[in-house]
């Protein structure tokens, strides 16, 4: 079966927060990419709401309950008390958990597991008692010994942080040697029972190998790169649009 996709809203939140203004619209970019064929929408809700606000996670829950036929919610961040709030009261079908500062600009790396063991132990418990999947961030690195302690507490699956892969947009050679890493470690979760997701910086250039190097990849996550495409490829049209709304006849 082919990779899910789920379109990430922050980076459109976070265009729609430079003003005091409801636009763009995190719900109407989502009705549309879910009505394209996007499987669901994921959101990172920050504690200090730069991106996705709080408040905007009930419509989006109502969207995508509205497109039915197996959509999903994912919510993703650092499991403070906060955050567990926001996931019981939004029912995600999916938590992505993520070891991010508040500090951090974004996402940049994966759990330590060895470290977190605890933390993440209590925290999964948690969420599986609410019946939802649970999916931990990964790092790109193919060691069993910290993969097997993901399955212990209880992970569904893992999401491998891209980033590295997707910064490697000019310089082919480490890109594949960094694909390699991320196919060796989707190899050992598959062998020990877990599901892989993946995602950060992911592109319609670099999503071909990755899905070739990992066949059974169940979702990828995307919101800068995809952002970025909706605006390159929309941009004609939209000023066509405002050059009539001038009242040129174009
Ligand atoms: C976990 C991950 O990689 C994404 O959630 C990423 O952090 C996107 O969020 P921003 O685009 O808000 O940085
Ligand atoms: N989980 C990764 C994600 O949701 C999107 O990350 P990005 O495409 O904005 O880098």
């Amino acid at each position: 079966m082919p990779a899910k996709l789920s379109v990430n809203l922050n980076a459109i939140a976070m265009l729609r927060n430079r003003r005091d203004l409801p636009w763009p619209s995190v719900t109407d970019l989502g009705r549309i990419a879910l009505d394209a064929g996007a499987s669901g929408l994921t959101v990172h809700p920050r504690p200090d709401q730069r991106h996705v606000r709080f408040s905007d996670l009930a419509p989006i829950r109502a969207l995508v309950d509205e497109a039915g036929a197996g959509a999903e919610f994912n919510i993703e961040g650092f499991p403070e008390e906060n955050f567990m709030r926001l996931v019981e009261e939004h029912r995600p079908e999916q938590v992505t958990l993520v070891p991010d500062d508040p500090s951090q600009a974004t996402s940049d790396h994966g759990w330590d597991f060895r470290k977190s063991h605890n933390l993440l132990g209590n925290i999964v418990g948690r969420l599986k008692k609410l019946g939802l999947r649970v999916s931990v961030f990964a790092d790109g690195d193919p060691d069993r010994e910290a993969l097997t302690i993901a399955r212990e507490i209880g992970a569904d699956r893992i999401e491998l942080y891209t980033g590295p892969y997707g910064g490697c947009y000019d310089n082919p050679a480490e890109g594949e040697r960094i694909l390699e890493t991320l196919g060796e470690t989707a190899d050992i979760a598959f062998d020990l029972g877990l599901g892989v997701n993946a995602g950060h910086d992911l592109t319609v250039a670099n999503l071909p190998p990755l899905v070739a190097r990992v066949p059974r990849l169940a979702e990828v996550s995307i919101g800068h790169g995809l952002t970025a495409d909706a605006l390159q490829y929309g941009m004609a049209e939209t000023v066509r649009r405002f050059c009539r709304a001038c009242g040129q006849d174009v």
